[in-house]
């Protein structure tokens, strides 16, 4: 019997998952970190139990959680416990026992996620200062894409910096792994062909998959690079960057606040960072920020077909991906072009396959990040400590 607990910190959400010989008993997030931080419960119920309040910010939200988990499971009674860690680097490509060197490794890549890192860091070490004898695994957003042949990993650079890692990642990778696991339960043979999966959430990034594997992806050597996102630029002429810190006098700190932080929805909106808000406003900066989103969609979808060299399959997931029916039919319809027929009303009902039937095919399918981080942890712990 294996008790697992795991730990998904992304950059707007807090989400957790109990894991019983890999069921899950237990799923939830802590959402809205920074202002009003509120429990939401997935499976299980809260019965009268209260999630104590907490201010807002990743450190106090995560102390109140750590203590409710362990008045609601017992930690000390956890065979072990998964975290996401968005950025392993080059020398961590698959999940481990983590242990003070790679602790050490993975601090030294706090700058290249910084919405992600530090706080998924800090819980791990919180933990291990709770449960010193409890093995923890980490699970890496940048392990799936490793195998990208080598020509998508380079930036057009000097070679001595792709030496020293200065590379395309890409994130995103436990979603993908995800989806990819799934697809042909949906898609048979096909899933092995030439598929762009659309992982639209706070973070967003694209991926094209052949035989299953990623061959490029729209995030680089940061979770920055590609898709617009909920206040993240995405994609920029680096000349921006300059022209901020040259002519505006910008500190550092101001111009990682301002692409992270105050850019994407949020910023060309001046609104909201939630794709919800967006859609419900008729303010004409919300509809600008969502038309800009979906012209950037489609310039990503239409670079990875290219490098495909076609498309068999395109599949959306993650909160806009998976809730969005307007995004989603506002995409497809614009990819006639490439013999896309989108069915109305099968996308309107978030129907698994929302295609009329011929052309590729268009798929509406859940991530969870969580169960394929519960999966990893259980081989890996079962690998590092054989019964
Ligand atoms: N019904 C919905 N319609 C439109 N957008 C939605 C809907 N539900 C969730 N979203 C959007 O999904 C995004 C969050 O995605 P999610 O994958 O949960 O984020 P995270 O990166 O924190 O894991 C937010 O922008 C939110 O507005
Ligand atoms: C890597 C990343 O952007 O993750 P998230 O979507 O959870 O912010
Ligand atoms: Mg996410």
């Amino acid at each position: 019997m294996s008790r697992l607990l795991v730990i998904n910190g992304g950059s707007a959400t807090l989400k957790f998952g109990l894991y019983d010989d890999g069921r899950c008993s237990l799923r939830g997030l802590v959402e809205r970190l920074d202002e009003a931080p509120r429990l939401r419960l997935l499976q299980g119920s809260l019965d009268d139990d209260v999630f104590p309040a907490s201010e807002g910010g990743h450190a106090a939200v995560a102390e109140a959680l750590l203590a409710w988990l362990d008045r609601r499971v017992g930690l000390a009674t956890l065979d072990g416990i998964g975290h996401r860690v968005v950025h392993g680097g080059t020398a961590l490509d698959a999940p481990v026992v983590l242990d003070d060197d790679h602790l050490a490794y993975l601090a030294g890549l706090e700058p290249l996620a910084p919405l992600h890192q530090p706080p998924a860091l800090a819980i791990i070490r919180a933990l291990r200062e709770r449960l010193p004898a409890m093995p923890q695994v980490a699970c890496f957003d940048t392990a799936f894409h490793r195998t990208q042949p080598r020509v998508h990993q380079l930036f057009a650079l000097p070679r001595r910096l792709a030496d020293e890692g200065v590379l395309r990642y890409g994130f995103h990778g436990l979603s993908y792994a995800h989806v990819t696991r799934r697809l042909p339960e949906l898609l048979g043979e096909r899933a092995r062909g030439r598929v762009v999966i659309a992982h639209l959430g706070q973070g967003c990034s694209l991926c094209a998959l052949k035989d299953g594997r990623s061959l490029t992806t729209s995030m680089g050597f940061t979770a920055l690079d590609g898709m617009m996102m909920g206040s993240r630029c995405g994609s920029l002429d680096p000349g921006v960057v300059l022209h901020l810190q040259q002519q505006r006098g910008m500190a550092v700190e101001e111009v990682e606040r301002l692409l992270y932080r105050e850019s994407g929805l949020l910023g060309v909106s001046g609104l909201s960072a939630d794709m919800r808000d967006l859609l419900a406003s008729d303010h004409p900066h919300a509809e600008e920020a969502v038309a800009l989103f979906i012209e950037r969609l489609l310039r990503e979808i239409g670079a990875l077909v290219a490098l495909l060299g076609g498309l068999d399959a395109l599949v959306f997931t993650a909160g806009i991906g998976e809730h969005a029916a307007e995004i989603r039919a506002r995409t497809a319809r614009r990819l006639a072009w490439l013999g896309a027929r989108l069915d109305e009303d099968a996308n309107r009902e978030h129907a698994p396959r929302f295609d009329a039937g011929s052309g590729p095919a268009l798929v509406v399918m859940p991530t969870d990040e969580e169960a394929e981080i519960a999966a990893a942890t259980r081989r890996c712990l079962e690998a590092s400590f054989p019964r």
